[in-house]
């Protein structure tokens, strides 16, 4: 998979070199390219900015910048995704699908965000066009947004992490439920044991212990997603609970 990423703050991704994606971009697993959005200005003060229509504070991104960029990084067959608090709230299952994809072009905004004819331009052209948001919080810009879908997406690509199975049992993967409490040596700690079960070599019960932890943990803390739990997910023992 490729991934391009226009910004005015290409440093702000420098983190992408480390870790995981760091090392799926060495292995050739993940082809990740920064543009300074900048390079794309003409004028000598390489300007990308301009007061809004309608009045009101702070500025606009120019469509005619990020135009020129985006024609020149989308390529062929490009999807674009702008991150921007207005989008649809980004979720593991928008993760799958864009992992699912060739090439994405991640337009960070900053400021008040860029010229909405800029997405129309490109739905226009027949582009699938992402706008997303990662949570109802106020950032900057779109670079946070950026490292956090890279990260979410990148680690989906074949041979990323290690051992696929643990893309299985994570917080909001494919059981649709939160993670289950995980412990390590010492088996006392603090003069805090670990659970019984999980040093009793009874993987059946091992097993059922840690679904009964997801099934309360989540009930607890995201009963929105219990609701949305396919019923057919739940066994007879899951609805004793
Ligand atoms: C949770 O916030 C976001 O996902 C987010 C993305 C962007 C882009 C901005 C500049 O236009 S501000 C901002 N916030």
């Amino acid at each position: 998979m490729r991934i391009d990423v226009v910004t005015v703050f290409p440093d702000y991704l420098a983190a992408l070199d480390l870790s995981l994606i760091g090392k799926a971009r060495q292995a050739g697993l993940l082809d990740l390219r920064v543009h300074d959005l900048r390079e794309w200005t003409t004028d000598r003060h390489r300007t990308v900015d301009d007061t809004p229509f309608g009045g009101g504070a702070g500025m606009v991104m120019r469509p005619d910048v990020w135009g020129q960029a985006l024609d020149d990084v989308l390529g062929a067959d490009g999807r674009l995704v702008i991150p921007t608090p207005s989008g649809e709230v980004f979720t593991q299952r928008h993760a799958e699908a864009l992992a699912a994809e060739s090439h994405l072009v991640i337009a960070c905004g900053r400021y008040e965000g860029i010229d909405a004819r800029v997405a129309e331009h490109y739905r226009a052209a027949g582009r699938e066009v992402s706008e997303l948001s990662i949570g109802d919080y106020v950032l900057n810009g779109g670079e946070v947004a950026a490292l956090v879908l890279v990260e979410a997406v990148g680690r989906l690509l074949p041979g990323v992490v290690g051992n696929p199975d643990s893309l299985v049992e994570e917080s909001h993967g494919a059981a649709g439920l939160l993670e289950y409490p995980v412990y390590t040596k010492p088996p006392v700690w603090d003069g805090l044991e670990i659970p019984d079960v999980l040093a009793s070599g009874h993987h059946a019960r091992i097993d059922r212990w840690r679904r009964d932890r997801a099934l309360e943990r989540t009930a607890q803390r995201r009963p929105d997603m219990i609701a949305a739990l396919d019923a057919a997910a739940l066994d007879k023992h899951d609805r004793a609970l």
